[in-house]
């Protein structure tokens, strides 16, 4: 069993007040670009985990656990204790998607663990595990892992787990900029709580922008280059000032949009055509501002069985 799971970008991230559980409720409209982590899955003594990276990209495996904890391997126990099995499997995870980079890498690997598992222990005549069933495992596994099983273009409210897909009309060229060292996801929404608290500002109610709607269904570039918005920037920007940089870089050297993924520290440019990408990834990996330069395209699917 082979299944693809793409990276995502945050189009618009709102982050609204703290909740009782500890997290924020948000406005997330999440974007799947074509940048994959592969998981293979086969039948094993036990629970097997093995992590490499993908050819030619820079991933730092080394942070990512290979025991328990790792996101893939929860995500197997999950299903295994739903369908009453003992989770005898062997995962090999090769990853594209930058460690801790704010394109929910980990989250990827988790849907493409769950679908992996449900298809190779599930009953083919009478399946006892339906997509709404990998839909809520994956939120019990993380905020961001439902919409690595949906793809596309997504509004993601509550804390990011219920979707709904956007309309949008043709692809849009994107290049990113990771970032050596990861930043925290915890560690970053608190430190917008902080910001926000320092400021004497209360947290907004985000909704959903609705230039962004329509750049998205318009397949308007240049709009949506406009329309992109993070709250979490100027916390991630607080955790790691020299990604101002690299965003400065990216918009002198003629990026239509620039904002920092999700999280961060991956910094997010979206170019006009795809040959603007090609210049722009150039331009930007003379500049030095970054650990790896990667172009993708998106919106791309959910995780798929190849
Ligand atoms: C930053 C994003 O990647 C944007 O898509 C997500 O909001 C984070 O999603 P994720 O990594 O799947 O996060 P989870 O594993 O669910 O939560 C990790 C931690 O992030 C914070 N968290 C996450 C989601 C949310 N709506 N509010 C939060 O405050 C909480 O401290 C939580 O303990
Ligand atoms: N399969 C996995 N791949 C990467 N990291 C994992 C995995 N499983 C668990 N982790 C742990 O999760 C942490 C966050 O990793 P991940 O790559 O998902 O971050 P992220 O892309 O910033 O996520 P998000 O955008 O969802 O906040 C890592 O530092 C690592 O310790």
């Amino acid at each position: 069993m082979r299944v693809r799971v793409p990276a995502k970008v945050n189009l618009q991230l709102g982050v609204g007040p703290i909740r009782e559980d500890g997290y924020h409720d948000l406005v997330n409209v999440f974007h799947a670009v074509s940048l994959f982590d592969e998981l293979t899955a086969e039948p094993a003594d036990g629970l097997e985990l093995a992590v490499e990276a993908a050819p030619y990209s820079r991933v730092a495996i080394g942070r990512v656990p290979t025991d328990a904890r790792n996101l893939a391997a929860r995500a197997a126990v999950m299903v295994a204790s739903r369908l009453g099995v003992e989770p005898r499997v062997r995962l090999r995870i090769r990853k594209a998607i930058p460690v801790a980079g704010g394109m929910a890498g980990g989250s990827a690997d988790a849907a493409a663990a769950l679908v992996a598992c449900a298809r190779l222990w599930d009953d083919r005549e009478r399946p006892a595990l339906a997509r709404d069933d990998l839909m809520e495992m994956g939120a019990e596994l993380g905020s961001d892992v439902p919409f690595a099983l949906l793809g596309g273009t997504a509004i993601g409210v509550g804390r990011g787990e219920r979707l709904t897909p956007a309309l949008t009309r043709g692809t849009f060229h994107w290049v990113f900029a990771t970032a050596d060292g990861g930043l925290s996801t915890p560690a970053v929404y608190a430190e917008c709580d902080r910001l926000r608290e320092a400021a004497g500002e209360g947290a907004p109610r985000p909704s959903v922008a609705e230039d962004l709607m329509t750049a998205l269904a318009t397949g308007d570039a240049k709009a949506l280059g406009a329309a992109l918005a993070n709250d979490l920037q100027p916390a991630a920007l607080e955790l790691r000032p020299s990604l101002a940089r690299t965003l400065n870089a990216g918009r002198d050297l003629g990026a239509i949009g620039a904002l920092v993924s999700g999280s961060g520290p991956t910094c997010a440019f979206l170019a006009e055509t795809d040959e603007d990408a090609a210049d722009l990834a150039a331009a930007l990996d003379g500049a030095g501002v970054a650990e790896q330069i990667v172009r993708a395209q998106g919106p791309v699917p959910g995780a798929t069985v190849l």
